[in-house]
């Protein structure tokens, strides 16, 4: 249960702000997360790290001198868009270039991977380190696939150790890929965590029971079993680390690691301070040293009780990277730096970018567009609830809330560039923008590519035609598989996005008029959105619950048929009241 908040939907901001306010000689505000509010050395690297919100102190107190250098940071549970990272990026940037450091999810990936696309077109060196030390949430020789826990605070500390000494940026890459490499963690849940407003927790966990591996928004772990005695969870969570101990480590009788007992939420420190002192000696019956344990929160997930284990493996270099100081507001050791404050802040980012010229043609058909943006956010607002219902079967149960934020701000976006003047194609692009900026989360950086691809193809020229518009629906397919490597068979959005383009593109060569086309290639993608309840899902947050989605469809194919059957409802309205559709 979150007891606190005022509106539910401004708890992030309203954390980032009292954040700022309370650690000001650390911190301060950027558009889009937080960077130092003190010195660092001119012409070295910045790391620059993030998430989804709701991690507390992953990720805005983990930055400060010894640390990270700025923290990117989404709405809760969801990872921050590739506007907010570049923000923050440019804030940070000391000349040296960037790392970006994130845990392993499909959203953060895909805006990371955005950002520093944009990053380096901007002249900013750039690189990015996705972290993978959970092992429970993939095999061994699928370690690429692993999701990133608490792990996230080593590598982060090694790759900002590295940065403070001087390292080129392909050296902080080196140092946060050999943390990394090193890495592994074990987590246990005992019970669930309720977002703030929400009536019921994300997940639940059986009275009694433990999820031995569930991850930190309640991806399933390898097993459910009885809550034991710490000593006897000690065991299993040691044992399964050492299961798994790096190739690179050629003798664990002997080794040397750094150890952090991570509390998720609700579990008490006096108990992870129990639970510590038989992980300390079984660690040392197996002839292990333990260097500079550290046992409290560093990532947590609301009142989530639960805590994880990780264990990193030490060599030389990797050992005096970790004993590196820091001074951050969650995490701090050795002496204190004496860096100056920065001088006060000024960032410009509301600037706003000129339009493309449209013609008039294409500024009525920017009218009809505008109003097809209307009507597809109402679709998505009426059925948000329904569409988190839908996601939390195998994901985490947020498609409503980001689709629905993302919607907001692509009808305010629509309507604002309305008004500047935009042609169809702008206006599209400005809505895209506004909505992978505003929702974050994979479906965001998704529905960014699909209304930027549409907006491309229809330009700001001439009134598209209906193979116009197939076209630009194959672009945004072709686009969404390239951005997102999901294939069809996935369950993903795909498995409607691309019958759906197929189906308008035939209805499109017999020269049927746009609003026709459209309507019937729309059967095809509800009865395609119906048909994902059948299938696996191979790729994003719900891999892992393969089984437990059997029987649900997915929860991006739902929304985007409903979006689909919204704008052709609109489509057809104004072909009625005097062929107003885009033909
Ligand atoms: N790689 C991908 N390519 C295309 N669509 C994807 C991909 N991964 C996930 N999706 C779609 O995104 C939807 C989840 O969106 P959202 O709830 O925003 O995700 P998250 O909570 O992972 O950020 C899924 O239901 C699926 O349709
Ligand atoms: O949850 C996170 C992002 O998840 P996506 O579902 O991939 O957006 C991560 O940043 C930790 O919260």
């Amino acid at each position: 249960m979150t007891w606190l908040f005022n509106h539910p939907s401004d708890f992030a901001k309203e954390m980032v702000s009292g954040f700022v306010s309370a650690n000001a000689a650390i911190v301060r505000q950027v558009p889009g997360g937080v960077v130092r509010s003190t010195c660092s050395k001119p012409g070295t690297v910045a790391v620059v790290v993030g998430g989804g919100s709701g991690h507390y102190p992953a990720f805005a107190g983990l930055v400060g001198q010894g640390l990270a250098h700025g923290a990117a940071m989404g709405n809760l549970f969801a990872s921050p868009s590739a506007q907010q990272i570049c923000s923050v990026a440019r804030a940070a940037n000391n000349g040296g270039g960037v790392l970006l450091a994130f845990g392993n999810y499909a959203g953060d990936v895909l805006h990371f991977g955005l950002a520093r696309e944009r990053l380096i077109a901007e002249g900013i060196p750039c690189e990015v380190i996705a972290i993978t030390d959970d092992i429970s949430s993939a095999v061994a020789d699928e370690e690429e696939k692993r999701r990133g826990v608490a792990g996230d605070l080593v590598v982060f500390k090694a790759a900002a150790a590295a940065a403070e000494r001087g390292d080129s940026l392909e050296q902080v890459l080196a140092a946060a890929r050999l943390a990394n490499q090193r890495t592994r963690t074990i987590g246990v849940a005992f019970s669930g965590c309720k977002l703030p407003g929400a009536g019921q927790p994300l997940f639940t966990i059986p009275e009694g029971q433990m999820a031995f591996g569930m991850g930190i928004h309640g991806e399933p772990g390898i097993s459910e079993m009885p809550i034991g005695t710490a000593s006897e969870l000690s065991h299993h969570l040691v044992e399964h680390l050492l299961r798994d101990v790096p190739s690179s480590v050629p003798q664990v009788k002997g080794a040397r690691v750094g150890a952090i007992l991570n509390g998720l939420g609700s579990v008490k420190y006096e108990e992870l301070f129990v639970l510590w002192h038989s992980v300390a000696e079984d660690l040392a019956q197996r002839g292990i040293e333990v260097v500079d344990p550290q046992v409290g929160e560093f990532v947590t997930s609301f009142d989530m009780a639960g805590l994880s284990l990780t264990l990193f493996w030490l060599n030389d270099e990797l050992e005096g990277l970790w004993q590196a100081p820091v001074y951050s507001s969650a995490f701090r050791k050795g002496s204190r730096f004496n860096e100056e404050p920065l001088p006060a802040g000024q960032e410009s980012e509301n600037q706003v970018a000129p339009l493309p010229k449209a013609s008039a043609e294409s500024r009525q058909c920017a009218v009809r567009i505008a109003g097809m943006v209307d009507a597809l956010a109402e679709t998505v607002i009426e059925n948000a609830e329904e569409l988190g219902r839908i996601d939390a079967v195998a994901g985490d149960g947020d498609h409503g809330i980001g689709m629905e934020r993302g919607v907001r701000a692509a009808r305010e976006q629509a309507r604002q560039a309305l008004e500047r003047g935009a042609g169809a194609g702008s206006v599209l692009q400005q809505a895209a923008d506004a909505w992978a900026d505003k929702a974050g989360g994979t479906s965001g950086a998704i529905w960014g590519v699909i209304l930027n691809t549409i907006g491309i193809t229809l330009g700001n020229e001439r009134q598209p035609d209906t193979l116009v518009v197939a076209q630009a629906i194959t672009r945004a397919c072709d686009g969404v598989m390239h951005f997102g490597k999901a294939k069809p068979g996935d369950k993903t959005l795909v498995d409607v996005l691309l019958p759906f383009s197929e189906a308008l593109n035939q209805q499109a060569s017999r020269g049927q008029p746009l609003a026709e086309a459209w309507w019937n290639a729309a059967d095809v993608a509800e009865r395609s959105a119906r048909e994902t309840a059948d299938m696996v899902p191979k790729i994003g947050r719900a891999r892992p619950l393969a089984e437990r989605s059997k029987g649900t469809p997915d929860a991006g194919a739902v929304s985007l048929a409903q979006i689909i059957r919204a704008v052709g409802r609109c489509m057809n309205r104004e072909s009625e009241t005097g062929g107003m559709a885009c033909h």
